[in-house]
């Protein structure tokens, strides 16, 4: 599979009506932290699913450098019996693959700890929070020591410090292991993913780093505020050879998008003043995860 873990040759599951995944081509390197991303209902859950060995693909292939027994999903909602403590669950997995606890149950420790619920190992989990069933659904897949970590939206239910918690340990767990995760939360994914594919309406509109996502569809862009006719400027800017776009934001101000960082900053500042309108604010922005979706799903931001 030359250094590829995962691979699937369009991969179709047809719920009808558009619903579901329609050719996938997906491929997770060996080792490092592989983020899924996509709106509601582009089709994450389906293709991890399938991935997982929990649902069935219609049609096409999938290839696996990995044992199904080394493979662990944590699912986007975990459900435990609710009158079990939390090491009970988490014995509960390792039971279910014929593992032991290790002395005096330190599997089962370590996971929750790793998950930051050690004082709540004795605790039944019927009490327990959506963020802490979450990162108990997690100590369940993580206690199995998996080669290939499938973590489907590991973020949605948590608050801004449980969030950035597990996104510390996806990408400690991407240095050891290969770990693919979902999100709609681009930004999350953009923290910690090596590679990033990118699903919409059961598509992979296309996979690959980050950084390179970003280089190839995000053209430089400037935000900018003017006292004067905007509107003018709008007009000038548009018929230059060198923009390749102009948006005027609800806010008044103007984005820029140029054919490249080097024409668009020689030429800006020169053709503000050309229309006689007054700068106020010129600022680059940042390319981001983001902008590749936006400009790969067509959307306005
Ligand atoms: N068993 C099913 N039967 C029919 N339609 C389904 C089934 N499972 C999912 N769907 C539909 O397929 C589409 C993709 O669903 P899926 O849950 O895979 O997407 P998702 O990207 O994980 O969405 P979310 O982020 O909301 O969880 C949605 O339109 C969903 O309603």
């Amino acid at each position: 599979m030359n250094g590829v873990l995962v691979r699937t040759e369009c991969l179709v599951r047809d719920y009808g009506n558009g619903a579901g995944l329609h050719g996938v081509d997906l491929a997770v390197p060996h080792g490092g932290v592989y983020g899924l991303v996509g709106p509601n209902g582009a089709g994450k859950t389906t293709l991890l699913s399938i991935l997982a060995g929990l649902r069935r693909a219609d049609a096409g292939r999938l290839d696996l450098a990995v044992g199904r027994d080394r493979i662990a999903m944590c699912p986007d909602t975990p459900q435990f019996e609710p009158w079990l403590t939390a090491a009970e669950v988490v014995g509960q997995s390792l039971g279910l693959v014929g593992r032991d606890a290790g002395p005096d149950g330190t599997r089962i420790a370590d996971a929750l700890a790793d998950l930051g619920l050690a004082n709540a190992a004795n605790r039944r989990v019927g009490g327990f929070s959506r963020g802490m069933t979450q990162r108990l659904g997690l100590a369940v897949a993580l206690v199995l020591d998996p080669e290939l970590l499938i973590l489907d939206e590991p973020t949605s239910a948590l608050d801004p410090v449980g969030r950035a918690e597990v996104l510390t340990l996806v990408a400690r767990l991407g240095r050891t292991r290969t770990v693919i995760f979902s999100s709609h939360i681009l930004g999350d994914v953009q923290r910690v993913a090596d590679t990033v594919g990118i699903l919409a309406r059961g598509r992979l509109l296309r996979q690959g780093p980050v950084g390179e996502l970003i280089e190839q569809f995000v053209r430089p862009t400037w935000e900018l505020r003017v006292r004067g006719d905007a509107d003018r400027l709008c007009e000038f800017l548009h018929a230059q050879n060198w923009v390749t776009a102009v948006h005027a934001r609800h806010d008044g101000a103007l984005r820029v998008e140029a054919t490249d960082r080097d024409t668009g900053e020689r030429h800006l500042p020169a053709a503000i003043s050309a229309t006689g309108a007054a700068l106020v604010d010129l600022n680059p922005v940042d390319a981001d995860l983001e902008s590749v979706f936006l400009a790969l799903t067509g959307a306005t931001a």
